[in-house]
């Protein structure tokens, strides 16, 4: 089998990427942030109370003639910017671009934090990551590539995000005409289960490569890119009137202020994040100082290669045993 469906940007800044899925019978269409960075498949459901849901779709498992509950079952998920949800669990059909997971794991949110009731344009997330990372307790869940894996041609998805335009999320092949050249893969570390590798360096600009074994997450469901503190010093020393602020908690700068290109390396091959994808959004709508989709990791204790990096590539996501990651140029 094999699926493919569209990742359509939910802003005007990319924030996040929402793909349509399919649940249940007769189905109930979602749009919900297909996230590498989770394991855990959750959606604004019947059971959110309704001053929690402001405008998302919900998900009722009553109307499905082929939901279950898994009784007993139930999750809660932190995310790495406090935002959170919890909740219990159904089983029932669940398809993503025409590729149908029969009893996968629905949870159904009872609770969502502040942010993920104000963002209306999401209605949940697939957790793309490792299963391990699934929080259903007391037996924790397969995620839907998981349960898909079996039955797809190649044990692959992977990532066509684009700058300021839809892209997509194909599953089970890759589609040549989607890259130029060859793909580039490097070995993932699936513990404690993030698609966790290594870049082979950095480049700021027309600068000289800089060789140097950098280990991070490729996360979809990230926004930013967040590097160590040295490089990105290293990358806004180039940039006229750039600044550390604690009041923004990150880098600003004139949003008149030329910025270089970010090129980061797999293995052997380079990739170039152009300027635009780091000049990220103007810190208020009539502000003249914008910020930066390249970000210090100091305080996350983690790289986070995010939707500012993998928009510059297509990216495969190989569960193949050992799992790999691929990049290639588009
Ligand atoms: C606007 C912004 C300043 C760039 S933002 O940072 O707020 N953007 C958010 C995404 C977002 C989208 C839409 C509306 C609001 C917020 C962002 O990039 N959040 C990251 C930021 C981060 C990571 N680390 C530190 N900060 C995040 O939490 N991403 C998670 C998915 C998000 C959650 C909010 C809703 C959208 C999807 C994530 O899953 O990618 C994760 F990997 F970062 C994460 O937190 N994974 C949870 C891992 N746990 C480990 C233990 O077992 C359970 C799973």
């Amino acid at each position: 089998d094999t699926g493919s469906a569209a990742a359509i940007p939910i802003n005007e800044v990319d924030i996040a990427y929402v793909t349509p899925v399919t649940i249940g019978t007769p189905p109930q269409t979602l749009m919900l942030d297909l996230d590498t960075g989770s394991s855990d498949l959750w959606v604004f459901s019947s059971l959110t109370p309704s001053n929690q849901v402001r405008g998302q779709e919900i998900y009722s498992p009553t109307k499905s003639s082929t939901s279950k509950l898994l009784s007993g079952h139930t999750w809660s998920i932190r995310y790495g910017d406090g935002s959170g949800s919890r909740g219990t669990v159904y089983t029932d059909n669940f398809t993503i671009g025409g590729l149908e997971v029969k009893s996968q794991a629905v949870q159904a949110a009872l609770e969502v934090s502040s942010s993920f009731t104000q963002e209306q344009s999401l209605d949940g997330l697939v957790g793309l990551g490792f299963s391990a990372l699934n929080t259903v307790r007391p037996s924790s869940q397969l995620t839907f590539f998981d349960n898909a894996r079996p039955n797809l041609d190649e044990e692959v998805f992977t990532a066509d995000l684009k700058y300021h335009a839809t892209g997509s999320y194909d599953f089970g092949f890759i589609d040549s005409k989607k890259y130029a050249g060859n793909i580039t893969y490097t070995a993932v570390q699936q513990s404690p289960g993030y698609w966790t590798h290594s870049l082979s360096g950095y480049s700021v600009g027309s600068g000289a490569f800089q060789a140097s074994q950098i280990s991070g997450i490729s996360d979809t469901g990230t926004t930013l890119v967040y590097l160590p503190t040295a490089i990105v010093t290293a990358y806004y020393r180039q940039v006229q009137g750039a600044q550390n602020s604690q009041y923004y908690g990150g880098y600003v700068f004139p949003c008149s202020s030329t910025l270089p290109t970010f090129t980061f390396g797999i293995e052997g091959a380079r990739f170039t994040i152009p300027a635009s994808y780091i000049n990220y959004t103007r810190i208020s709508p009539t502000s003249t100082t914008c910020y930066g989709g390249l970000q210090s990791s100091s305080g996350l204790g983690i790289n986070i290669f995010g939707d500012v990096a993998l928009k510059a590539a297509f990216v495969v996501f190989s569960g193949t045993n050992p799992p790999r990651i691929g990049f290639a140029i588009k």
